[in-house]
């Protein structure tokens, strides 16, 4: 059984895809953060800008096998054009997808791409992973294809990751949690101009920027 928040067809807002049409498939559940409000100050990973509690969001719900998921993902994207691709998220992804679902998406036509936090190991199979460290939590994944640290994060400076083989690396300024996704955020102001300057002092890393928030679109 897998369980879903929700699904939705847009464009990679962040890292190296950026600007690519996906389906996003958002998990529910995360192993670093239970979802709730009251217990956010108290989390391992405590900044989430994302609802991925239950299954009550567009397209969400819960799918008794991988076929199920992969045909309901497939048919979010817009006909044959283009390579159909799936971003893998939540909540973390990494608690439910399996080698049977990538088996699956492939068999559907999707390329399948994933958002993790890193903490957990991945399947094999997945074409384009994204690692994202959350503060202490040990990152077990040792080779992605884009490291994509949020910036500032106190416990997870930049220099304790180069040592994972990525082929980018990038920061991306923590935006506030909880402030619609469309207006003016000055926390968010600030960490872009930290992350900035932090790219210019060491060009190992690239900037990148949430292009879904400054499009308005999901
Ligand atoms: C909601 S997470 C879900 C996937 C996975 N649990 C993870 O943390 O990578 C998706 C992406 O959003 C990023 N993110 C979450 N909250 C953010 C925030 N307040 N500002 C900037 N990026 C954020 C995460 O770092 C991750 O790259
Ligand atoms: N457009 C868009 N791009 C994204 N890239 C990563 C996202 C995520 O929440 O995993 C995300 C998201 O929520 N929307
Ligand atoms: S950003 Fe990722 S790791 Fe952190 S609480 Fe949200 S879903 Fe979990
Ligand atoms: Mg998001």
């Amino acid at each position: 059984m897998y369980r879903v928040k929700e699904a939705f067809y847009t464009l990679q807002g962040e890292g190296a895809q950026s600007g690519r049409a996906a389906v996003f498939c958002r998990f529910s559940k995360c192993n670093l953060w239970n979802g709730r409000e009251q217990d956010r100050a108290s989390a391992v990973c405590n900044f989430c800008d994302t609802d991925f509690v239950g299954t009550d969001g567009q397209n969400g719900g819960r799918f008794e096998s991988a076929e199920a998921l992969a045909a309901h993902i497939r048919r979010l994207w817009p006909g044959e054009q283009g390579r159909p691709y799936v971003v893998c998220t939540g909540g973390e992804p990494l608690l439910q997808l399996d080698e049977p679902l990538i088996a699956a998406f492939h068999q559907a036509g999707l390329e399948v791409g994933v958002e993790t936090n890193g903490t957990l190991p991945a399947p094999a199979g997945i074409d384009w992973l994204c690692v994202s460290p959350k503060a202490d939590a040990e990152v077990v994944i040792r080779r992605c294809n884009e490291l994509k640290l949020v910036y500032p994060q106190p416990l997870a400076l930049p220099d304790r990751f180069v040592d994972i083989e990525a082929d980018h690396y990038f920061l991306s300024p923590m935006a506030s949690p909880s402030l619609p996704e469309d207006g003016p955020d000055p926390v968010k102001q600030s960490n872009t101009r930290k992350a900035t300057d932090y790219c210019l002092q060491h060009p190992r890393w690239r900037l990148t920027l949430q292009m879904h928030k400054i499009v308005g679109i999901d």
